[in-house]
């Protein structure tokens, strides 16, 4: 796997195209998807769909850069329809096979290529069944199983057979589908990832992951996808269905906290402005008389920048990050993500030197990035180094979408915060409560009941069941006794 070194992973990337002209629909679709290859970096792939309803395909590992160095691949890239997609695995092997988009044959009349982000949790029974069926799978992720019940349905009309597919379908999944001459999305129950709807000048449409992509490409953002909608665009311009009416938004408030680029704004709430609240907010629940506020480039600048502001303590770049850092071979050692830590991320020695430090970073997973970086200040003559992290301790695996690792693996999952901050060899540490995680976002929820935010990473209240997670899932909570009242982890220290 070709991966920069990571501690939370990425999810996927969906950017669709309806309308464009023949020769610049792979050209947007590219440049889409190299504003969201932070979501994904492991493979990237391009299906378009010419007039003849003929599909034409690129898929490859690697950054899209890679993936379509090649500017003559883009000569068979041809049509007014197309989808792309970057991945980051979350089920499957890492391979070429994995790679999506996926394209089916359904019969003499209809191809049909699809786009996943997320995660399903009731793959695998849906799998054993449709295999018992006879249904011969070409990858072995978990989405090309919407394809494959698709294909197995009964129903006549491609939309029917498309909302019977996603009703049986449990877990996370943002869908982009092409058929001959429709552009289709789907969202499920929950909402649990993000997805736009906008349009260019040329009256041609867009759906994709996050708004910065729709920035890349001049077009003008519509709406949110909503859960349990389907989304169809043709030449009688958008219409929408829904696959259920049972839904709850609840997406992710990692996407807010980590994942998003800080310029998307994910349903009216922009990411940047969220981080900001975040920093502010930890600042007020965590004080602390210090010099100057530093953030961990890249993802918890904002946050820093908030906790500044909270606090009053000026803002200074303290770190810079590697803008070349090496795509290498990462074995998942602990060794390597040290040594891939230490490649990233330097300190700006003046800024630190016999001071009093806060440290912003926006999480903390394996607890690998904060103890290098503490001891990278203290080494640079900072006096303390106070630790705060913008989100709340994570200590519950994600089963819709994100690559976070096993429960045993979270720090926070097996120590309190006092013994994680001895652990980091910080001075002292603080987290930022769920209950401000929600205010910073402010999610106004238009779908019903509560926050409209899935906060499970951090309280284990999972808004869905777990399927086939669940087993595996009840016996790690049970060893560690993540549930139990009196083991809840304190704030701050
Ligand atoms: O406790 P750890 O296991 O070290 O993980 C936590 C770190 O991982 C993430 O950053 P990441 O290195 O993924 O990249 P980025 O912030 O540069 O995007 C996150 O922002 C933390 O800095
Ligand atoms: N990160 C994702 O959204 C991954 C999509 C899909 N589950 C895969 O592994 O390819
Ligand atoms: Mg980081």
């Amino acid at each position: 796997m070709l991966n920069e070194v990571k501690s939370l992973n990425e999810e996927c990337g969906l950017f669709g195209i309806w309308g464009s002209n023949v020769n610049e629909t792979a050209g947007l679709i590219h440049d889409g998807l190299h504003s969201l290859q932070h979501r994904g970096q492991e493979g990237a792939g391009i299906v378009v769909t010419d007039d003849e309803y003929h599909i034409h395909c690129h898929r490859g590992l690697g950054l899209v850069s890679q993936v379509f160095a090649d500017s003559h691949v883009f000569d068979d890239l041809k049509g007014n329809i197309g989808i792309g997609h970057v991945r980051y695995a979350t089920a499957g092997s890492h391979g070429i096979k994995n790679i999506q988009p996926f394209t089916f044959h359904l019969d003499d009349f209809t191809d049909f290529s699809l786009a996943h982000n997320g995660n399903l949790t009731n793959a695998d029974t849906l799998k054993s069944i449709l295999k018992a069926k006879g249904a011969i799978f070409n990858s072995d992720s978990d989405s090309e199983i919407l394809g494959q019940l698709i294909k197995m349905s009964k129903q006549v009309k491609f939309i029917d057979r498309l909302k019977e597919a996603l009703r049986q379908i449990k877990g996370g999944f943002a869908f982009i589908l092409s058929t001959g001459n429709e552009l289709i999305a789907a969202l499920d129950p929950n909402g649990f990832r993000p997805l736009v709807i906008g349009r260019r000048n040329d009256g041609s449409y867009v759906v994709c992951s996050e708004t910065c992509a729709l920035d890349q490409v001049n077009a003008t953002y519509i709406r949110d996808v909503k859960p349990g909608e389907v989304v169809i665009i043709n030449q009688n311009g958008i219409t929408n269905d829904y696959f259920t009416k049972e839904t709850h938004l609840s997406i992710c408030s990692m996407e807010y906290i980590y994942f998003a680029r800080p310029d998307s704004i994910i349903h009216n709430v922009s990411v940047h402005e969220a981080r900001m609240r975040m920093g502010a907010l930890c600042a007020k629940e965590n004080p602390i008389a210090a010099d100057v506020v530093i953030g961990v480039p890249n993802s918890s600048l904002s946050a820093a920048l908030g906790y500044s502001q909270g606090s009053g303590i000026p803002y200074d770049m303290g770190m810079i990050k590697s803008q070349y850092v090496a795509r290498t071979f990462i074995e998942p050692t602990q060794k390597k993500r040290e040594r891939g830590v230490s490649m990233k991320l330097s300190v700006v020695r003046s800024v630190v030197k016999g001071k009093k430090v806060v440290l912003v970073d926006d999480s903390i997973v394996r607890g690998t990035t904060s103890k290098y970086i503490v001891k990278l200040l203290k080494d640079a003559g900072a006096k303390e180094v106070h630790v705060r992290i913008a989100s709340p301790a994570l200590r519950f695996p994600c089963f819709y979408g994100i690559d976070i690792q096993t429960t045993e693996e979270l720090i926070a999952a097996n120590h309190t915060v006092n013994e994680i901050k001895d652990i980091i060899g910080a001075n002292s540490l603080g987290y930022l409560s769920v209950a401000s995680l929600v205010k910073a976002i402010n999610l106004k929820n238009d779908h019903g009941e509560g926050s409209g935010l899935c906060t499970s990473y951090f309280d284990g209240q999972y808004p869905t069941p777990l399927y086939d997670y669940q087993s595996q899932f009840d016996k790690s909570a049970k060893k560690l006794g993540l549930y139990e009242e009196d083991n809840y982890i304190e704030r701050s220290i």
